[in-house]
């Protein structure tokens, strides 16, 4: 799109050292088969693998519910407080290596209550390896609860309630798991009553599912960011609302490729996004499964050639704009990144 022009080589480590922020991350996707072994025999969780080749041979889906079958068992193994700071540390450690300075994080209480585990383990636990994170690398990061929409409401207000002690410490509620057939308008109750307690608001949506689940994600949930969207792009004046409104777009292209959204990697429709004015940005989603960090989604882009640095640029100020970041905040990371545009002098 810009006038910037870089050999292939350079624009890999321009783009692998672009100050950025993550906005879609789901920490138990973070979890690789190394630490799920390691944390199984901490905790004497049997395991249907019996080697992590075989873990990561597993991995191979062909749509969101495929993969989610597979990711809800690996969440077996974390069990007390130390794992899931293990599962945040080692998230972090891996995203300040491709220069993240803040993640947004999603995690599903759901998916430990209903095994036992209490709400205020698997929290103490992530918060005990985000304050690690900004400790040793100076990487910021907020929490977002999401619920699992193939649970009904109930289960969702019950989550909703166990929050309460940490509404602090919480920045936002998201909705995730499996789209198609769980419409928004199914947890519009939900999330209106997580608006009054102040809390922000995201939900995945186009996904697998049609475009009038973003209608209802924007009209019923009342979103601030948009997790996915992809498939916003058949509605015309649907695109038109999402760009004159300045929504962040939180696009996962390794996912959209192990996932079967789209056939090919070279045909992701984030430069489409951008042409239309589409605040884009790129993330990992779940990287253990994905095959790839954030960097690594960024990489996967340079192939097609569409994207130039001056667009790389801009996706990596989009991860900034679209944060739940104080303005004060995100103004700094933006003269960071422009400062870091400069030296590289593309
Ligand atoms: N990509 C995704 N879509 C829906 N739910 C998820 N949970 C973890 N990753 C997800
Ligand atoms: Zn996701």
């Amino acid at each position: 799109m810009g006038s910037h022009r870089l050999p292939l080589h350079d624009l890999a480590g321009f783009v692998a050292g672009l100050p950025k922020a993550e906005l879609h991350l789901h920490i138990e996707g973070s979890l690789e088969p190394e630490l799920m072994f390691a944390l199984a025999k901490r905790n004497r969780v049997a395991i249907p693998f019996d080697s992590v080749e075989a873990v990561r041979a597993a991995y191979s889906f062909s749509n969101l519910q495929d993969f989610l079958d597979i990711y809800y068992q690996g969440a077996d193994v974390l069990r007390v407080e130390e794992d899931f700071r293990d599962l945040a540390t080692a998230y972090f450690d891996r995203a300040a290596a491709d220069a993240v300075r803040h993640a947004e994080i999603f995690f599903d209480p759901q998916t430990h209550t209903d095994r036992g585990i209490s709400f205020d383990v698997v929290v103490t636990g992530l918060l005990a390896g985000m304050a690690e994170a900004e400790a040793k690398h100076g990487l910021t990061s907020k929490l977002i609860l999401c619920f699992l929409r193939h649970l009904d409401e109930e289960a969702a207000f019950a989550t909703l309630k166990a929050a309460e002690p940490w509404l602090d410490r919480i920045a936002a509620v998201g909705l995730d798991s499996s789209e198609v057939g769980h419409p928004p308008s199914k947890f519009e109750r939900v999330f209106a009553r997580a608006g009054e307690m102040g809390l922000l608001r995201v939900a995945h949506a186009g996904e697998e599912g049609p475009p009038a689940y973003v209608h209802e994600a924007l009209d019923l949930l009342h979103i601030d960011r948009l997790d996915h969207g992809n498939r916003a792009l058949e509605d015309p004046a649907l695109v038109t609302r999402l760009a004159r409104s300045g929504m962040t777009f939180t696009v996962c292209p390794l996912s959209n490729l192990k996932l079967c959204v789209i056939d090919d990697i070279d045909a992701h429709p984030i430069e489409r996004m951008l042409r239309l004015g589409l605040r884009a940005t790129v993330n990992s989603d779940d990287p253990a499964y994905f095959g790839g960090y954030v960097n690594d989604n960024y990489r996967a882009l340079i192939p097609a050639g569409k994207l130039d640095a001056g667009d790389f640029a801009t996706l990596a100020r989009n991860s900034f704009l679209g944060s739940f970041l104080d303005d004060a905040t995100v103004s700094r990371h933006l003269a960071a990144l422009d400062a870091y545009v400069d030296a590289a002098a593309v």
